[in-house]
């Protein structure tokens, strides 16, 4: 990845700017279809520590890491941990039918499921509910109502049948979890992350800004410059959102267990907040789950998840993700192509939807407070003012990039960074095209590799923003207009 301005061959930046994330899973984990999956725009590879084995995982993020050097694309991997995310274990054949009123027992022994008993991975799971208490499997679409519970056993009776795979997640929405949010095992799969050179982690089911400290200071002991995403999947997490996002780097909106654990009509709602809020602290937010789920099983998908795709653009997110659609679904390039389609189209739209940011957020930015808040609303006004080709931000940190990408301009933000994790945490940059650069380098050869890459031609108006002088931890405070040469 790095020696890039050492390349002659002509590239041409994507024709959508809203991120793509896509899970990596026993239907993608192919060199060739992880190649087809970036060509067709996917900017990140997530893998889920919920399913499979470490072993499959190596072998998938080598295989990541080979295509994406090959193409010569910043492809960034972010590994999403299991968390306290309790599941059911095997199921014989792999799925079960489960009909209203029938009696089912949830046993924490290690059996195999059938309709009449089902296999819980959590050991202190009876001591979790009480006669009366509902049970959610799979994400919400079967209901179980507890009957009566024993030492190692909860019989229920199903108030909403439905299918149930091995493996399917178990909400039980009233529980206030007496259990660390980030476990022991989570905790190995971060080291794990850690010499894999994974770029960003998912934390699963953080409830306060107490989970993300511990993450950070096990990285910080460990060595580890790991991105953080911090998934909003419970009540909790949104009642301390702020905080969560002010110590993370990222936010994820987890729509498949928060609309379990929370009322589902709230989620339309809940996601704007979220989104606007990461969006002003300058921090990437990925919008996930069931974005296109139809098309785990089918090429086209419904007209509500093209339009989920669109409204979540309009909402102001840096990336979209696809989860058994590319994991295990029949279509994991066809997914891809389609979210890059509906982004392309959408965000061609913005302005003329009176979606455009420019003019209407710059009042909600803090009053001058500091120079790196000057300098974005002296950025917008510019690229109001006149006709700007495109927005160049060399950067140590990732910030002057994600400053501006708040504001989702129609230029591209071309960032340069000589630190590999920095680039490829732009990765979740709505509008941001990273390029790592050698150790040192200057203006001229950053203008250098966009101009020997074809993206940049002479007098085209471009605008520098950065943090000077290069080197000091000054912030972002200058900015600078100019043609081409
Ligand atoms: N690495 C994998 N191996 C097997 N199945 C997977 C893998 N990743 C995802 N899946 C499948 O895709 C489904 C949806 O993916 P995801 O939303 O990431 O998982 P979940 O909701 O179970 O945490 C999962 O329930 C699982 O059946
Ligand atoms: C992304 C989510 O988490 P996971 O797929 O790991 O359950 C979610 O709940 O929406
Ligand atoms: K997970
Ligand atoms: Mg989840």
């Amino acid at each position: 990845m790095k020696e890039r301005s050492k390349m002659v061959r002509e590239m041409e930046l994507p024709d959508h700017k809203t991120k793509i994330i896509a899970t990596i899973g026993p239907a993608s984990r192919h060199a060739g279809t992880i190649e087809k999956m970036i060509k067709a725009g996917m900017s990140v590879a997530r893998i889920n520590f919920s399913h499979g084995t470490l072993e499959e995982h190596t072998k998938t993020i080598e295989l990541i890491r080979k295509t994406a050097e090959k193409l010569e694309k910043i492809v960034a991997i972010l590994g999403d941990l299991p968390g306290v995310k309790m599941r059911v274990g095997k199921i014989k054949g792999d799925s079960i039918t489960l009909k209203k009123g029938d009696k089912v027992v949830l046993t924490t022994r290690d059996v195999e499921g059938d309709e009449t008993t089902i296999p819980v991975e959590f050991k202190d799971f009876p001591k979790l509910v009480s006669k009366g208490d509902v049970i959610y499997l799979s994400d919400g679409y079967i209901m179980l109502r507890v009957e009566e519970v024993r030492e190692n056993e909860v019989e229920c009776v199903v108030v909403n049948g439905g299918t149930l795979f091995s493996h399917k997640g178990i909400n039980i929405p009233k529980a206030n979890l007496p259990i660390e949010a980030i476990t022991p095992r989570d905790f190995e799969i971060i080291e794990f992350a850690i010499e894999q050179g994974i770029d960003a982690i998912g934390l699963s089911f953080v409830g306060s800004v107490y989970d993300v400290l511990k993450v950070k200071s096990f990285l910080e002991k460990k060595k580890g410059n790991n991105f953080i995403i911090a998934k909003i999947e419970r009540p909790d997490a949104v009642r301390n959102f702020d905080e969560i996002l002010n110590a993370a780097d990222g936010i994820m909106v987890a729509r498949g267990d928060l609309g379990v654990e929370m009322p589902i009509e709230k989620l339309p709602i809940m996601q704007k907040q979220l989104i606007k809020k990461a969006n002003l602290a300058a921090k990437p937010v990925i919008t996930a789950t069931q974005m296109l789920v139809s098309m785990t099983t089918e090429r086209i998908p419904k007209r509500a998840e093209v339009t989920d795709v669109a409204n979540a653009i309009l909402d102001g997110t840096d990336a979209v993700m696809l989860s058994e659609e590319t994991a295990i679904g029949k279509y994991p390039v066809e997914s891809v192509e389609m979210m890059a389609k509906i982004a392309k189209t959408t965000e061609e739209y913005r302005e003329s939807l009176g979606h455009s940011r420019l003019r209407a957020w710059i009042d909600l930015l803090p009053k001058r407070s500091t120079i790196k808040e000057a300098i974005t609303q002296s950025v917008i006004d510019a690229l109001c003012a006149i006709d700007i080709k495109y927005i160049l931000t060399p950067t140590r940190t990732g910030l002057t990039p994600r400053l501006i990408s708040r504001f989702k301009p129609k230029q591209w933000i071309l960032a340069f960074s000589n630190n590999e994790r920095v680039c490829n945490s732009l990765a979740f940059s709505y509008g941001v095209y990273p390029f790592c650069m050698e150790e040192e380098f200057n203006e001229k050869d950053m203008i250098m590799l966009v101009k020997g890459l074809g993206i940049v031609k002479e007098d085209d108006t471009v605008l520098l923003t950065e943090g000077k002088p290069i080197g000091k931890t000054i912030g972002t405070n200058t900015i600078r207009i100019f043609q081409i040469p």
